[in-house]
């Protein structure tokens, strides 16, 4: 396959699964995202994902998951490389957002991270 081709499925640091199925011409695409993590024992459920590539060597990437099983929803935006391996990674930087119940609360309703994403076999 072409390296660094976004469909298909991913595997970030934390153990989630990402299966980028539709891409459109225009860079957008859908998929689905399975969380390795949960905040409550609830039974594990896809989410549904979106967003865009900008299609070249190292496509850049954002998208986003809106959580089916709790009031957040997480972006990612980043790009992705080939490692000394020549392996496809996805270097990501996410907002995670959690829904507030009043703006006093919104200074602590945002966290940030950084995933890596590596193309499942
Ligand atoms: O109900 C929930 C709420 C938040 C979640 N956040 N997951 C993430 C947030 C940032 C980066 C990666 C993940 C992940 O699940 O892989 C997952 C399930």
């Amino acid at each position: 396959t072409q390296q660094c081709n976004i469909q298909g499925q991913w595997r970030n640091n934390l153990g989630s699964n990402m299966t980028i199925q539709s891409v459109s011409d225009n860079g957008a695409f859908a998929g689905v995202y399975l969380t390795a993590v949960s905040s409550v024992n609830t039974k594990i459920v896809e989410s549904p994902l979106t967003g865009f590539w900008k299609k070249s060597k190292q496509p850049m990437i954002g998208f986003a998951v809106k959580w089916a099983f709790s009031d957040s929803l997480t972006v990612w935006a980043g790009q992705c490389f080939l490692n000394e391996n020549n392996e496809e990674v996805l270097h990501t930087t996410w907002l995670l957002r959690s829904k507030q119940k009043a703006l006093q609360d919104n200074w602590k309703a945002t966290r940030i991270g950084v995933d890596t994403f590596t193309r499942l076999k």
